[in-house]
């Protein structure tokens, strides 16, 4: 027997212990599992994503998924476990750590009297890192949402969910997709709606939808979709409702400071909402005016 639990990077589907759903996407869901070798109930506990079997989701982009978070060794981004295959259905599944702690959106809603200021920039601070380190990598995220946002511990957050996400070709700075599929258009950078340009600049614009949604707690009534949708006007239908939302941010239109917002941190919202891309800062510059904002913070709570 192996003295100590070898976290093997081979899951064998025998040994999976189905528990219950986690999470569900367009083309894909989450599991939480136990994968127990003895059979004896002390096995690890684990997130294993499947492909949704009829959709027509296919399996190159689930195979370049695995291949991007496989790549990624980042303390704020969800850790790779390993794959394992189900040779019954030909198919194979991502083995990923478990976060006990689920989505930052219900963990937001569930635990907003005992979180603060100074805990909502933690965690910008440390999903900025997470993307600065994916940015070090070439990667644009695509999807940066709350939504997509897991909290491991009180005090810590992870990125999670790389079904979206492309690698910038080494002589250009953007990624240009052909299919938009269903876009989450509402936490899209203009230039992503009208061009379908991805770029770092592009994620930063949705860092900033993140930022909105950290200081409003993912409350219903402030969801990003939501109020765009009241601005628009609800009667819009189909393709005119990306050219409304285009329209209205061109005319200077931006999403309201949530309630009791410190102003610096909305201003940094405003920043990452620049039209033009090349105006929004960089996740290193964000990254320190986090940091200044909490030491500011931590000075004045003294003084
Ligand atoms: C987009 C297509 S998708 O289908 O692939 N998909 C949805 C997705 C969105 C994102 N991110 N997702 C990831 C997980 C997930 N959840 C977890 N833990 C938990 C723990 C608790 C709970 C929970 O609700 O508990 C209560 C009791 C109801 C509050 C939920 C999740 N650990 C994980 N490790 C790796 C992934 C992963 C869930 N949903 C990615």
């Amino acid at each position: 027997n192996l003295s100590y639990q070898q976290e093997p990077s081979q899951y064998e589907e025998r040994h999976l212990r189905y528990i219950g759903p986690l999470g569900k996407g367009n083309f894909g869901s989450v599991e939480l599992c136990r994968y127990d070798p003895l059979g004896d109930n002390t096995g690890e506990l684990i997130a294993v994503k499947r492909l949704q079997p009829n959709k027509q989701s296919n399996m190159e982009d689930f195979q370049r998924e695995i291949q991007t978070i496989s790549s990624l060794h980042c303390d704020y981004i969800v850790k790779y476990r390993g794959i394992c295959y189900s040779m019954g259905r030909l198919s194979m599944s991502l083995v990923m750590e478990y976060l006990p702690y689920g989505s930052l959106i219900g963990y937001l809603e569930k635990n907003r009297q005992n979180v603060n200021n100074k805990r909502l920039l933690l965690f910008a601070s440390q999903i900025c890192k997470g993307m600065e380190y994916l940015q070090s990598m070439r990667y644009v995220h695509r999807d940066l949402a709350a939504r997509n946002i897991l909290v491991a511990s009180e005090t810590l957050v992870k990125i999670a969910d790389f079904g979206l996400t492309k690698i910038i070709p080494l002589d250009k700075e953007y990624y240009r997709v052909t299919h938009p599929g269903e876009s989450p258009i509402f936490w899209y950078a203009p230039e992503s709606i009208t061009e379908s340009k991805f770029s770092h600049k592009s994620d930063v614009w949705s860092f900033g939808i993140v930022l909105y949604e950290l200081f409003s707690y993912c409350e219903h009534s402030r969801n990003p979709k939501r109020l765009c949708l009241q601005k628009i006007g609800n009667d819009m239908q189909g393709p005119s409702i990306a050219m409304h939302l285009v329209n209205i941010l061109k005319d200077g239109w931006r999403l309201p400071g949530p309630p009791h917002c410190p102003p610096r941190v909305y201003s940094m919202m405003l920043d990452c909402w620049a039209y033009s891309s090349e105006e929004r800062p960089t996740f290193s510059n964000l990254e320190e005016q986090i940091k200044t904002i909490i030491q500011d913070d931590r000075e004045g709570a003294k003084g």
